[in-house]
C-alpha cells in the first residue's frame, strides 16, 4: 500500500490559484514526481501546485516545505501556496495550532517568514529577489537582466521581446506589453517557457503598468501552464517594474483571480538588496483523503 494512501489532504486556492496541501511530518516519505501527478489526477485534489510539509530542517524553522507543479516537477517558491500552508499550520481545525500567529518555512530557496495579518490574509518575505544572469539562471552572461534580448514571432516584429529576469526562489521572464490580456498566451507561452535561454524554464509574467502603484498581471506558470494567479509571478513583476523605473517599489498587482500587494524593501541604501514582501489571501476549499486506487498507478 503506498505511504500516501487514505492521508488526509487540504484544497486551497490562493486568488484562484489551485494549491493542495499535504502534511508529511512525521513521516520520511517524499513523495516522487509521479505521485504528485497521481495525486492531480484526483478530481477533488487536483491542483496547480502541491505543498508538501515535511520535518523542519533549519533551526527555527516551522516545516520545510517541497513544491511540486502539476507536471510533477519541483519548484523553490510559491507565492500563494506558502500563504495557504500558513493558513493550514495556524486555522486548520485538524493541523493548525491557533496561538500561532507567525511562522517561519523552509523550501529549497531559503527561508519563508509568514505573519498573520487576519483569518485568512498573510503577509509572506518572500526574500531577496536574485537579478544575476546565472541566478536567474540564463544561458547567456547577460549583464543587464532588466531588459535581455529574448523575442518571439517575426523578427522584423516581434509579439513579445526584450524581457526583465528575477529570480524569486523560482525563474520568471516579466514583459511588459500594453494589455496582458491582448495576447494568445495558451499559445506562446509554452514556447517562452521552454526556451534554450532557460536552462531550468522559466515561469512568464505579461505586466502592464498601469499606475506607479498598480500592476495588472496575466501569468504562463512554468510546469502548470495559465493559473488564475501567481505570488511570486506578482513579486518578479513589482521587481521588474522598479529596475525598469515604471513603479514604485509598493504596488498592488491584479491577477485574473485577485490582487496582491507587493512592496520590495530598501536595505541599507542598497536597493537591490531588499527582500519582497507579498500580502494575500488564502481560502480553505475542503479536506479529502487520497484515494489508494489512484496512487497504485504511481512508482
Ligand atoms: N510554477 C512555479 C511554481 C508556482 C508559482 C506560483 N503558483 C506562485 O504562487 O508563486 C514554478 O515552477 O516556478
Amino acid at each position: 500500500m503506498n505511504a500516501l494512501a487514505h492521508r488526509r489532504f487540504l484544497k486551497m486556492n490562493g486568488l484562484g490559484n489551485q494549491i493542495t496541501v499535504l502534511d508529511l511530518r512525521g513521516t520520511k516519505h517524499l513523495v516522487s514526481a509521479q505521485e504528485a501527478r497521481a495525486i492531480a489526477a484526483e478530481p477533488r485534489a487536483r491542483f496547480d501546485q502541491l505543498m508538501v510539509l515535511h520535518d523542519p530542517q533549519a533551526a527555527g524553522t516551522d516545516a520545510f516545505v517541497r513544491i511540486y507543479n502539476v507536471d510533477g516537477t519541483e519548484a523553490g517558491a510559491c507565492g500563494n501556496g506558502t500563504r495557504c500552508v500558513a493558513w493550514a499550520m495556524m486555522a486548520d481545525p485538524e493541523m493548525g495550532d491557533p496561538a500561532k500567529t507567525a511562522l517561519t518555512l523552509q523550501t529549497k530557496a531559503g527561508l519563508l517568514p509568514v505573519k498573520r495579518e487576519s483569518e485568512t490574509v498573510f503577509t509572506v518575505d518572500m526574500g531577496a529577489p536574485r537579478l544575476a544572469w546565472d541566478e536567474i539562471p540564463l544561458t547567456e552572461p547577460f549583464a543587464d537582466t532588466s531588459r535581455f534580448e529574448l523575442q518571439i514571432g517575426p523578427i522584423d516584429a516581434p509579439i513579445l521581446h526584450s524581457p526583465c529576469a528575477v529570480n524569486m526562489g523560482n525563474p520568471h521572464a516579466v514583459f511588459f506589453v500594453e494589455d496582458p490580456y491582448a495576447y494568445n498566451l495558451e499559445q506562446i507561452g509554452p514556447l517562452l517557457e521552454n526556451h534554450p535561454i532557460f536552462p531550468d524554464r522559466a515561469n512568464i509574467e505579461l505586466a502592464a503598468v498601469t499606475a506607479p502603484d498598480h500592476i495588472v498581471l496575466r501569468v504562463w506558470e512554468r510546469g502548470a501552464g495559465i493559473t488564475q494567479a501567481c505570488g511570486s509571478g506578482a513579486c518578479a513583476a513589482l521587481v521588474a517594474a522598479v529596475r525598469r523605473e515604471l513603479s514604485a517599489r509598493k504596488a498592488v498587482v491584479s491577477l485574473p483571480g485577485g490582487d496582491l500587494t507587493i512592496e520590495w524593501r530598501e536595505s541599507d541604501g542598497r536597493k537591490d538588496a531588499g527582500h519582497v514582501l507579498m500580502t494575500g489571501a488564502a481560502a480553505f476549499e475542503w479536506d479529502g483523503r487520497l484515494d489508494p486506487a489512484l496512487l497504485a498507478s504511481a512508482a
